[in-house]
């Protein structure tokens, strides 16, 4: 990584700056030819040839603003959307190192609004608002100046208005400051709102919780138009105070010039430019002031980019792993989602190499938590977990991924077709192989009954298959990973009896390779045959051993296989 800045511009952008400058001066030039030609009016001395000259300069200028504008545009449209796609890599990059537990904390609304309005508002100050801000200004530099020169007590009054928008713009920003701030976060509370009610809402609707769910994200909605309303209703009031101030220049400059005309200091044409030029710099101000009031707006999202950029990443680095054991070991591993809510308290267990481990335990005992510490989804508060005798700790969690697959109840599935859904596990496995690896999961049969075949597409999370075939193709890709170690959270639970039968043959089948598996598992017959079985209850090991040593412990492990016994008796 590069210590140059993400938001660093590029030269299309500098140039569209210059060009936009260009342009706004040039604008104020066509003013000099009015002048040029009423005073030639006013004095007798304008003749056909010098109108013509004069028609002919404004035409060039004209041209040469055509150009230089869209040029410029262009340029500048070109050198923000670099900018923008160059934060959207950053920050889809970034989002891979975020600690997974920072998902879970209200922050996904903020992360979505950051990756996209954030972004498009930062795109928006490089693309419109700081080429608005200069090409205003370089105007207003040039109308100051020429009014200067006709009269300078009027360009000295036209200064006090440019340098009004000082005191303005404290409020202004102030403004910003409070309520934009606010703004923000609530946009962002409404984005995870709608985020959670869309991605739930098949639940939502199958226990009629639509009303509820609404009533929330009504409410986020609801608060978000109040926070508007008072970033608008506060920020008026400064606007339209400047306004009239700005615009009391135009009278007092005609009043006070009424005297040096009637004396004859200064032409009547001098007179009408200083009547008509402070009506434009008045503008020309009021919209700077608008948009330097947007542009700080603007800068809360650029700081909400930074803030996701510094964000702590997940600890480890990206020094090579492969060690050349796979045996797993938890030693005093402690861990808790929320602060005080403890889930493993000081773990320690082995898992050995290339045997299989099964967890058994009570619903919400810590089983899954386990599997998605070994997986580094999570860091421990405390305590080690090393792999092959090192410590996944100083492992960033790529690497550790990359030796690991999971399968578990939340089958992530992409929009894309079959083939190239199970071709993620390995992306350089050739045809035959994915095919291979989906016969070996069971799901060749379903698969070609599929009208393209391995080629048709799934849907959005796999939504056009059911939840065995999902299952399968995502042991389909386990198998297709081939990785030393294999989580397994057995998901049979919620299958018919048809597609039960059918993953458990794949999970048999993924299980034939010698590797190190830890398997979670939900019925006790499936894990009679594990090299060891760790009894999880209470955030501890409380029993672990063969089938038949826990069953002769007489213990916790013996009355659940009895309990499970009398009902499948
Ligand atoms: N992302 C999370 N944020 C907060 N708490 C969580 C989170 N995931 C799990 N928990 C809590 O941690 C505890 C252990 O959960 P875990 O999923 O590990 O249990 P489990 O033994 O796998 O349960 P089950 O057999 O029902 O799948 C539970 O009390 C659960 O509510």
């Amino acid at each position: 990584m590069t210590n140059e800045s993400p938001f660093r511009k590029n030269r299309a952008f500098y140039i569209g700056v210059v060009l936009t400058v260009l342009e706004g001066i040039l604008s104020g030039c066509s003013y000099l030819s009015v002048y040029i030609v009423l005073t030639a009016l006013a004095s007798g001395t304008i003749t056909a040839g010098m109108v013509g000259a004069v028609t002919a300069g404004l035409a060039v200028i004209f041209l040469l603003r055509l150009v230089i504008y869209s040029t410029g545009y262009t340029q500048v449209q070109i050198g923000g959307a670099a900018v923008s796609k160059r934060l959207r890599l950053l920050l889809g990059d970034k989002l891979k190192k975020i600690p997974l537990a920072r998902f879970t904390q209200g922050q996904v609304g903020q992360y979505v609004n950051t990756m996209t309005s954030d972004v498009g508002s930062y795109e928006k100050i490089l693309t419109h608002s700081s080429g608005n801000i200069i090409k205003n200004a370089a105007l207003s530099a040039v109308l100051v100046g020429f009014v200067c020169t006709v009269w300078l007590p009027a360009g000295l009054i036209l200064l006090a208005v440019v340098a009004l928008l000082i005191p303005d713009l404290w409020l202004s920003f102030r403004v910003v400051k409070v309520y934009g701030v606010a703004k923000n976060k609530v946009s962002a509370e409404t984005v995870s709102g709608i985020v959670e009610y869309i991605d739930g809402i098949q639940m939502f609707r199958a226990y009629n919780m639509g009303g509820v769910k609404n009533r929330t994200v009504t409410q986020a909605m609801e608060e978000f138009s109040r926070v508007c309303y008072q970033y608008e209703a506060k920020g008026i009031p400064i606007g339209f105070g400047y306004n009239i101030i700005s615009w009391g220049s135009v009278p007092l400059i005609m009043v006070l010039a009424a005297g040096p005309w009637a004396a004859g200091t200064l032409s009547g044409v001098d007179y009408l430019m200083l009547s008509m030029l402070p009506i434009l710099l008045t503008k020309l101000t009021a919209s700077i002031a608008i948009d330097l009031f947007e542009w700080k707006h603007l800068m809360v999202s650029k700081r909400n980019i930074e803030n996701l950029i510094q964000e702590p990443e997940e600890a480890g680095e990206g020094a090579p792993f492969a060690p050349e054991r796979h045996d797993i070991t938890f030693r005093d591993v402690s861990f808790s989602y929320m602060p005080g809510e403890p889930v493993l308290k000081r773990v320690s267990f082995t898992v050995p190499d290339g045997k299989l481990t099964a967890i058994v335990g009570d619903s919400g005992s810590g089983k899954s938590t386990i599997l998605n510490l070994i997986a580094k989804f999570y860091e421990p508060q405390s305590g080690t977990i090393a792999i092959g005798g090192q410590s996944i700790q100083t492992v960033s969690a790529e690497r550790v991924l990359a030796q690991l697959s999971m399968v578990d109840q939340q089958v992530f599935l992409f929009d894309d077709t079959v083939r190239e859904n199970i071709r993620h596990a390995r992306p350089t496995a050739t045809d035959r192989e994915v095919e291979a690896a989906c016969r070996d999961a069971g799901c060749d049969g379903f698969v070609e009954k599929l009208e393209k075949s391995y080629d048709t597409g799934i849907g959005e999370n796999g939504s056009l298959l059911s939840g065995g075939e999902r299952q399968r193709l995502s042991i389909a890709r386990a198998i297709l990973k081939n990785s030393p170690i294999l989580l397994l959270d057995e998901a049979t639970a919620s299958l018919d009896i048809e597609n039960e039968l059918a993953v458990k043959q794949a999970i048999a089948n993924l299980l034939k390779e010698k590797k190190t598996v830890v398997m979670i598992a939900h019925t006790l017959s499936i894990v009679k045959n594990a090299d060891q079985i760790l009894v999880v209850a209470d955030g501890t090991i409380k029993e672990s051993g063969t089938h038949e040593e826990l069953l002769a412990e007489n213990g916790k492990y013996a009355a659940m296989w009895n309990a499970e016994q009398k009902i499948t008796v």
